[in-house]
């Protein structure tokens, strides 16, 4: 899939919003990337899960036993990463605060696991769940997401494979541009503040 092709079916299915949002990690932004209505059709979720598997270098994809992502944004592409790489795939959830794995999900001791993400912004999530894999038993060899907004700056210290690069500005709260503080907040996902 060339880049125009991913772009345009995140802009089929609106998904590319404009407002205020709080982001996961606490910063602001004026877009605001929501990958839950690129993924509610599932020929299109499948499509870009096959291309985002295509982005694997082969000796990595190999390796790979099992499919782990973050809730919630993770699941659905994570369900779809396990059946374009004809793996398992289950998900880590932080009810309490702190992800690990619920529903009789184990992992193998030592399994390599691919962790999948929707989107990474400062990486903050990536390594929460990455670290909760090593909690399990796991070894995160790599990590897959839709959507890059990093700038290509996050740093989950695994090899990571974005399917896109798209870059919005983030400010931290004492950073927020007159015109976009007067817009009402919105917070979109589900970490706990
Ligand atoms: O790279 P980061 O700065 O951590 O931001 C990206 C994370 O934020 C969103 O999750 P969120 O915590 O909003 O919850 P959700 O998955 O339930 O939408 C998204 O799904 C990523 O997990
Ligand atoms: O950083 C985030 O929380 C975030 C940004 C974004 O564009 N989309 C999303 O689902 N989460
Ligand atoms: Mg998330």
């Amino acid at each position: 899939m060339t880049e125009d092709e991913i772009l345009s079916e995140f802009r089929a299915s609106e998904a590319l919003l404009e407002g205020h949002f709080l982001l996961s990690s606490g910063r602001h932004s004026g877009h605001y990337l929501q990958c839950a209505r690129v993924l509610m059709n599932p020929d299109r979720a499948g499509r870009l899960a096959f291309a985002l598997a295509q982005k694997i270098p082969r000796d990595i994809r190999n390796q790979i036993d099992v499919v782990v992502s973050p809730a919630m944004g993770g699941i659905i592409i994570g369900q779809e990463m396990g059946r374009a790489l004809g793996k398992d795939a289950m998900f880590l959830e932080r009810p309490e605060g702190e992800f690990h794995l619920r529903r009789g999900f184990r992992l193998e001791p030592g399994a390599k696991v691919l962790m999948v993400e929707d989107v990474v912004t400062t990486g903050l999530s990536s390594r929460e769940a990455i670290a909760a894999v090593g909690r399990e038993g796991g070894e995160v060899i790599a990590e897959v997401s839709l959507v890059d907004r990093s700038n290509g700056e996050a740093d989950l210290g695994v090899p990571f494979f974005p399917l896109i690069d798209i870059n919005f500005p983030t400010y931290a709260d004492d950073e927020v541009p007159e015109d976009l503080a007067a817009i009402e907040i919105t917070k979109p996902g589900s970490r706990k503040a």
